[in-house]
């Protein structure tokens, strides 16, 4: 199957199962993520997709209770084996659903990041913070302003500087839970186009509730029910010409 297919891929999932105390969330998940794509996990809401999302940087550790078997393998290493979860969470950095900056300025809510890998060097951290920003297609926008509040930029700006954020940890996977749903249609087009144009340097896996989003941005898409992946194919053949009856009926809209 597909979704056993360990190609080209940078993350394998095998066999994952994870309980929230007694509760059982993710039932046997086995994926094969390929690098730089772009990954949509799909489904109805509680199917477990922002659940999954979590485990690949190791998110739902900081949860109590939680328990979870099978192996997930990112780059050649055990993620779940390795006792440097900072290291993992360098690697595979994480955007969410609502724009989570720290109330301090764009420049320093960028260079957080480098300055606690202990980057020091003024000029290196001034081109980390307009490299980071230029990729996240903010720049222009912001550049006049570095040292003012990031708070006081609109909703669709911050998500983009949230973005610059994870960029500048040089990460190789970026994980997105929902990044546009609290955004207006026109910035919700920016950070999809920038999705589209970051896939050349990053593997990306996103969360969207948005069909047509998952049809416009990912090569792949795994679609999510009562926490199993009933179907993972090109994103294509998913919208076109799905396998399974449930997967139809979910991108038809006829349940969900
Ligand atoms: N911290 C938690 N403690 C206990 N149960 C949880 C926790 N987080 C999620 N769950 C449960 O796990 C299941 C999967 O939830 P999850 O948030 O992963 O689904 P989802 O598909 O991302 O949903 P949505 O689209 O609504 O965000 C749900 O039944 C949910 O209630």
């Amino acid at each position: 199957m597909e979704q056993l297919k360990e190609g080209k891929s940078i993350i394998n999932v095998r066999d994952l199962n994870l309980f929230y105390g007694e509760k059982q969330a993710l039932f046997g998940v086995d994926l094969a993520i390929h690098e730089k794509e772009v990954t949509a996990l799909i489904g109805p809401s509680g199917c477990g997709k922002s659940t999954f999302l979590r485990t690949l940087n190791r998110m739902n550790d900081l949860i109590d209770g939680v328990k979870i078997t099978g192996d997930i393998v990112i780059n050649h290493e055990d993620i779940y084996k390795t006792n440097d979860v900072i290291k993992l969470r360098t690697k595979v950095g994480m955007v969410f659903q609502k724009p989570n900056l720290f109330p301090m300025s764009i420049y320093d809510n960028v260079a957080y990041g480098p300055r606690m890998q202990g980057i020091k060097n003024k000029k290196e951290l001034n081109n980390i913070v307009e490299e980071s920003l230029r990729s996240a297609a903010i720049w222009d926008e912001v550049k006049d302003r570095l040292k003012t509040s990031a708070l006081g930029l609109s909703g669709g700006q911050q998500q983009r500087v949230c973005i610059a954020r994870a960029i500048a940890m040089k990460p190789d996977i970026i994980l997105m839970d929902e990044p546009t749903s609290a955004l207006d249609p026109i910035s919700t087009l920016k950070i999809e186009e920038l999705i589209t144009n970051m896939k050349e340097d990053y593997t990306i896996v996103i969360v969207t509730h948005n069909m047509q989003q998952a049809a416009r941005v990912s090569d792949k898409t795994a679609f999510f029910l009562n926490g199993e992946i009933v179907e993972y194919d090109d994103t294509d053949n998913i919208f076109s010409t799905p396998q399974d009856q449930r997967t139809e009926d979910y991108v038809t809209g006829r349940f969900g």
